[in-house]
């Protein structure tokens, strides 16, 4: 189902990264060619995932370049690079169906037909292996689904269905049994060579079978580059400048150990010799330039004939053709495509949250509650208070459920939003459009269900007043979502926006003027500010506008 893709070769040279404190990445040089497995080996906070950062363009370097086919590695050619996160980030009510299908028809352009994208999605779920899990729920802490491992694989898939040419992956193997982790590089191994496509894959610690697959070979240690070249050259290298790796023994794991270092502990004369080998490695970094003449013999952009490229669309043109032309185009699908699809999504996400059963019984109790309190209260002068009591409670309730569900589940999507965006799925506007539309008929239903059993139960009024009570009711939880979504976006730190939310929910409640200690002077003008002062006072005036003594 995977188009072959044209050769092309990827070079990297003398990247540079840093921060304010610390140098992240120190003239990294490289290259892969299509049909390469590169893997990139190094301590724990080498530079790794840096290094794959850069390369997907998340980013950005100090100095350097990274060319495709010779010319600068542009932003509409990285959009044939798939870039697959060490975290897998999902949204957590959905199954792996549900996640496949919402990524093949968002990120798949629209010319290819419902069938092709359906087609695809089982050829990938058969090849690694997720068929038995395609109907389990992804899952998070709260709620167990998918396994570590099939997580892990549902993350490969969901980039593998948009066949990317360069595919990225950081640790595809963490967390896996070795025989998995096997299974799992044999089929990127596979991928990469009967596609003809390039991956570029970190890893920690794999079996030697693992790492007799991989084509080339970066080794990092705390940024630096230790050798760049052929895999199968490595130990050669490292034993010309005298380490030497005994027969039997896997060489990842004395490549490992070669470069793990504590560089506070060096005083020992082993690591004082390791150390002074690093050096030499670092310093030499001649796996680069020992190889680049065997490897552009070998893996040259023009020696691999160009294969023919599989047709999407069925009517006969070029599908190939159709999808370059899509990877020019600022976005895979249409608008109107992606409202509907996150619309779609967002609505699977958000019912089992909103409509969790644990608030559907808190709002009954609270329901039940001010109903036997207050139930049919007296149309008069002395439970004018009571009443206002009542419509002021019930206006705080709501407040406060809408400012923590949208916040709490804004905050759970971000990651997957800001991963799609990074990967140019949608945009902004389509998601914010679909989640506002997808989210609210679900957000009001139940304060609809508890504001039309408070009043009449209550007894607040007639016809006319509850939907006065019902429709203020409303459009104050919508104003409350709408600040919610506001703080979401400008604070990331979930805590930090709640307490935002509270701050002005309660200012507004204690300088709002509902009190009769009123305000200081100086602080009478907050009222206006305050959200809860608009629908509170139009639904009391609505109530008490009979009773011409009480205004
Ligand atoms: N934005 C940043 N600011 C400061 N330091 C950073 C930043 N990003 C990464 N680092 C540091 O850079 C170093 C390399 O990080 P990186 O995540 O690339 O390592 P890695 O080789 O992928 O590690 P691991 O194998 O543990 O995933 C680490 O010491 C990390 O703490």
């Amino acid at each position: 189902m995977e188009s072959v893709s044209k050769s092309s070769k990827l070079e990297f040279k003398d990247l540079m990264v840093s921060t304010k404190s610390k140098v992240l990445l120190k003239n990294v040089s490289g290259s892969a060619s299509s049909g390469d497995l590169l893997a990139v080996m190094g301590p724990t906070g080498a530079g790794k995932t840096t290094f794959l950062n850069v390369l997907a363009g998340r980013v950005s370097r100090d100095s350097g370049t990274i060319t495709l086919n010779r010319s600068p590695l542009n932003k509409t050619q990285r959009r044939r690079l798939g870039y697959v996160l060490q975290d897998d980030i999902f949204l957590s009510n959905l199954t792996l169906w549900e996640t496949l299908y919402f990524t093949a028809m968002i990120r798949i352009p629209d010319q290819v037909s419902k069938q092709e994208k359906t087609e695809k999605i089982n050829t990938i779920v058969e090849s690694l292996g997720l068929k038995k899990c395609l109907h389990t729920a992804i899952g998070d802490i709260f709620c167990r689904g998918l396994s570590g491992g099939e997580k892990k694989r549902a993350n490969i898939a969901c980039e593998l269905l948009t066949d990317p040419d360069i595919l990225l992956i950081d640790e595809p193997t963490s967390g896996l049994d070795s025989s998995t982790a096997h299974t799992l590089m044999v089929q990127l191994k596979n991928y990469a060579t009967e596609f003809n496509k390039t991956i570029v894959a970190t890893i920690h610690q794999p079996s030697s079978q693992v790492f007799h697959m991989f084509s080339t070979l970066l080794l990092l240690v705390e940024g630096e580059m230790a050798y760049f070249g052929l895999a199968n050259m490595v130990i050669e290298h490292f034993a010309s400048l005298g380490m030497t790796c005994s027969q039997h023994y896997n060489p990842a794991d004395f490549l490992m150990q070669m470069l793990t270092l504590d560089t506070n502990t060096k005083e020992n004369e082993t690591d004082t010799q390791k150390f002074e080998s690093l050096q030499l490695l670092i310093s030499l970094r001649n796996g680069y330039s020992v190889t680049e003449t065997d490897m552009e013999g070998r893996i040259g952009p023009t020696e691999v004939p160009l294969m023919h490229v599989r047709t999407f669309s069925d009517d006969g043109k070029t599908g190939g053709d159709a999808v370059e032309r899509e990877t020019t185009r600022r976005w895979p699908t249409s608008f109107w495509t992606q409202f509907k699809m996150l619309n779609w999504r967002s609505y699977k996400q958000s019912k089992g949250r909103i409509l969790h059963k644990f608030d559907l019984i808190q709002a009954a109790f609270i329901a039940a509650f001010a109903s036997i309190l207050f139930f049919q209260i007296e149309d008069s002068a002395n439970t004018v208070r009571d009443r206002m009591g009542l419509v002021m409670i019930t206006l705080t309730y709501w407040s406060f459920q809408m400012l923590i569900t949208t916040i709490l589940g804004f905050t759970g999507e971000r990651a997957v939003v800001s991963k799609d965006r990074s990967a140019g799925a949608y945009r902004l506007s389509a998601y914010y459009l679909a989640k506002i539309t997808s989210e609210m008929p679900l957000l009001l239903s139940v304060p609809f269900l508890f504001n039309t059993a408070v009043y009449w139960l209550a007894g607040l009024g007639g016809v006319d007043g509850y939907f006065v009570y019902l429709g203020i009711g409303i459009l104050n939880c919508l104003m409350i979502q709408s600040l919610a979504h506001n703080l979401g976006v400008l604070i990331k730190d979930v805590r930090l926006s709640m307490m935002a939310g509270n701050v002005i929910i309660m200012g507004g409640l204690l300088l709002g003027g509902f009190l009769n200690i009123s305000p200081p002077e100086w602080l009478l003008w907050v009222k206006y500010l305050t959200f809860v002062h608009y629908p509170y006072s139009a639904i009391m005036t609505y109530i008490l506008k009979d009773m011409t003594d009480v205004w």
